[in-house]
């Protein structure tokens, strides 16, 4: 048992704090631009270059400080990272660091694996240390990750490198069933490394929730979590943050978006960009190749892949969690000798955790979803790198394969590439990302359909698996922003259905529609020009926003809702349903069906006899009413007429719209008036209300209006309707107030 501490020792000890603190304090205010003195051995900031690279001229000041314990930074943090054996600083750590503890806002951006976390872990302990933060000050510091995994794994480094400070630190992500004990005691809490729903849900839910105190707010993975699929939570979060603090964002694929900048009120930040003169984008321990792979011969490469590395940690990234859930189960009954595991944002929290450490810990292989694409270390211990569904862009590729190649070790990678999407080859090389083509060795390729064809017919059960596998991973391609790559008729889709072990492909409602619409295009003779125009239109619908970060907006929506959503069957899409076999479908409850023969938005004309005209009849008019077949000229010609003609009429319902609402606008302000006119004739006649105008004057504030050159003031009262007084009139009035009020 630990000695108790004598309170002589702690006043010594409370002292020797306050004369640190004293001397941290006068370093930062050194480094202020009009300041002589720096009190420590420590180099100078460098000048401000906010949103500009780190020259050399930089770097070469800081030359001489290499090591945490050179820093201005407290005991106990030293103590702290001596003890998580961390001794020289990294570049991003060296850069980022003295701006960060000076108070400034940052952009920080380095490869992956290059030691980000430390470099807003170690300002966040200073800046609570200095301000002396104790128990009763609640919030002090945020710390927002897009992923729960990652989230954990920063709580076990603020843990670890801030042992020896008195803060209270709490870990808030979704999934957790303790949200009533988080509730009460989230509060008392210094530190908050949290995902962004269950953030929110706090501050939505959580009585007397206060973060007004708030110092400093980081986003570690920033440009993700300030992307599509956090927009609401994220934009809801900092509403509720004060504005005065510092704010600090990491990414290895930073952006400098001037929106984000505003969104976050960042304050003249620094950019620190250390590797962005770098040759590669990637780590250069990492050994990257490409394969082309066709789509059907992707299962037999992974299998292969496994059954030759068994000794290898390998980390296995599928476009979806119906995917990873399929090859994992499959596979597994396959035994290929080595321990599988799987992680996707479905599964139960305490799982994925639980799946996290244990791969940490021992060989096996990993088959995952995007969750596990970002941030997270493993202990450095990933040997291979697998991306069996090519990533949605540049930056996904980036932080997957950042995975590997952690701090000085070094890794592999291998992406499997369809021939359909070879354009992304481009891509990486102009990101700076240097591959190796490699052809696959066809030789030690061992071809896994034909088992799985077997397990199909043996547990027929994990039939409905294969073909949600096969429709979500379809429907993850369509979803695709990038059309370049991403082509969903360009794939094989029998020979795909085939290699997951399916007796026959599935049929899928939006791939039939495109075919039809192709093939309608292909017959231009057989087309109907108004099938044709449909067709336009129906192409033109906005879909929804692709979503490659989809588990992420899932589980930020779960967070909120907390549903715990349970692994299993329910959420089917209608893909889905329509992939399964119609023998075995349910029926589904018969829906009212209104058949609409043309385009949405299309006026309907009618002619002189009432008889309603084809669109075609009101523009090509007497030609194409009688039901003449157009050539392409007059066809072009037709669609030109169509879209001015909607034009027009869209313009016309414009207008007509915005009278309405003038209409309306100027009717509600007339009515108003004759309230407050009313009031203010019931005000003055009695006494008391004399005592309301009295109130209702001093209520307005007056405001010079610096535009007007004349003099005038310009009066806004609290109902925001003003008028003009001049200085007299003024004078008059103040004289009359105080005559009432001496009277
Ligand atoms: N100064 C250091 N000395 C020794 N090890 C370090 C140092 N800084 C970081 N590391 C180790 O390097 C590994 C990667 O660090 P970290 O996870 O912070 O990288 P990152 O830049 O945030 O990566 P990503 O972009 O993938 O999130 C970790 O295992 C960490 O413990």
């Amino acid at each position: 048992m630990k000695k108790p501490k004598s309170k002589e020792f702690r006043k010594r000890h409370r002292l020797q704090e306050d004369d640190e603190i004293k001397l941290l304090d006068s370093w930062i205010q050194s480094q202020k631009p009009d300041s002589g003195s720096n009190p420590m051995a420590f180099p100078p900031l460098p000048s401000k270059a906010p949103i500009g690279r780190l020259d050399d001229n930089t770097f070469s000041r800081y030359a001489g400080v290499t090591r945490f314990d050179q820093l201005p930074i407290s005991q106990k943090t030293k103590d702290g990272l001596r003890g998580a054996k961390m001794v020289e600083m990294t570049d991003i750590q060296r850069a980022s660091l003295p701006h960060a503890i000076c108070g400034r806002d940052i952009l920080g951006a380095a490869k992956t694996g290059s030691g980000k976390t430390l470099a807003f872990i170690i300002p966040v302990l200073e800046k609570l240390y200095r301000e002396k933060w104790g128990p009763e000050d609640g919030v002090g510091c945020i710390i927002i990750s897009p992923t729960r995994e990652l989230a954990c794994q920063l709580f076990d480094v603020l843990k670890s490198v801030g042992k020896y400070h008195n803060f209270s630190a709490g870990l808030l992500i979704g999934g957790r069933k303790d949200v009533e004990m988080e509730k009460e005691r989230v509060n008392e809490l210094n530190i908050l490394v949290c995902t962004p729903g269950r953030l929110l849900q706090h501050m939505d839910e959580t009585p007397n929730f206060d973060c007004t105190q708030m110092q400093m707010l980081v986003l570690d993975e920033a440009d993700n979590i300030l992307d599509r699929g956090f927009t609401k939570t994220v934009n809801a979060i900092i509403s509720q943050l004060p504005k005065h603090r510092q704010t600090m964002l990491f990414s290895a694929t930073q952006r400098k978006s001037i929106q984000d900048l505003a969104r976050l009120s960042l304050k003249d930040p620094e950019y620190l960009s250390v590797h962005e003169e770098s040759v590669t984008a990637t780590p250069t321990l990492l050994r990257q190749i490409v394969m082309i792979v066709p789509l059907d011969q992707k299962l037999d490469m992974l299998w292969s892949f496994i059954k030759t590395h068994l000794s290898s940690r390998t980390l296995v990234f599928l476009a979806t969690c119906k995917q990873v859930k399929f090859v994992f189960e499959a596979f597994k009954k396959l035994r290929p000798g080595i321990p599988l595991k799987c992680l996707h944002g479905r599964m139960k929290q305490e799982r994925r955790i639980a799946i996290y450490s244990e791969f940490c810990e021992k060989r096996s292989v990993l088959l995952s979803t995007d969750v596990a694409a970002r941030g997270l270390d493993f202990n450095k211990a990933v040997d291979w790198v697998i991306q069996v569904d090519c990533p949605e862009d540049v930056a996904s590729y980036i932080h997957r394969v950042g995975r590997t190649a952690r701090y000085k070790s070094e890794g592999k990678s291998v992406l499997f590439l369809m021939p359909s999407e070879t354009k992304m080859l481009e891509k990486l090389e102009a990101a700076k990302i240097p591959v190796h083509l490699s052809k696959p060795n066809k030789e030690r390729l061992q071809p896994v359909s034909d088992s799985l064809a077997s397990l199909l017919v043996k547990y027929p059960d994990f039939q409905p698996r294969a073909q949600r596998a096969f429709v979500t991973y379809l429907r993850s391609i369509r979803i695709q922003r990038d059309k370049e790559i991403f082509d969903v008729m360009k794939l094989p889709i029998d020979e795909y259905s085939t290699s997951l072990g399916l007796p026959m492909t599935p049929k899928i409602r939006f791939l039939n529609q495109k075919n039809k619409s192709k093939a309608l295009s292909t017959k231009p003779d057989l087309a109907e020009p108004e099938e044709d125009s449909d067709k336009e239109i129906t192409l033109k619908i906005p879909r929804k926003k692709p979503d490659p970060s989809n588990l992420q907006e899932e589980e930020a929506e779960k967070e909120l809702l907390l549903a715990d959503s349970s692994d299993e069957e329910e959420g089917k899409t209608s893909e889905v349903l329509d992939a399964i076999p119609p023998a075995t479908r349910v029926p589904k409850k018969k829906k009212l069906k209104i058949n609409i023969h043309r385009p949405v938005g299309t006026r309907v004309v009618f002619d002189d006899e009432g008889n309603a005209l084809p669109p075609l009849a009101r523009i090509a008019d007497t030609q194409s009413a009688k039901g003449t077949l157009l050539d392409p000229e007059q066809k072009a010609e037709y669609y030109r007429k169509m879209r001015e003609e909607l034009k027009k009429v869209d313009k016309e319902d414009k207008l007509v719209q915005r009278e309405r609402h003038r209409e309306k606008r100027i009717k509600e302000k007339i009515k108003w008036k004759e309230g407050n006119a009313e009031e203010d004739d019931n005000n003055i006649s009695g006494s008391e209300g004399n005592e309301t105008a009295d109130r209702r004057h001093k209520k307005r504030k007056i405001y010079f209006n610096s535009d007007s050159d004349d003099g005038k003031q310009t009066e806004v009262t609290t109902n925001g309707v003003s008028d003009s007084v001049t200085l007299e009139e003024q004078e008059a009035l103040a004289l009359k107030l105080l005559n009432s009020m001496h009277s």
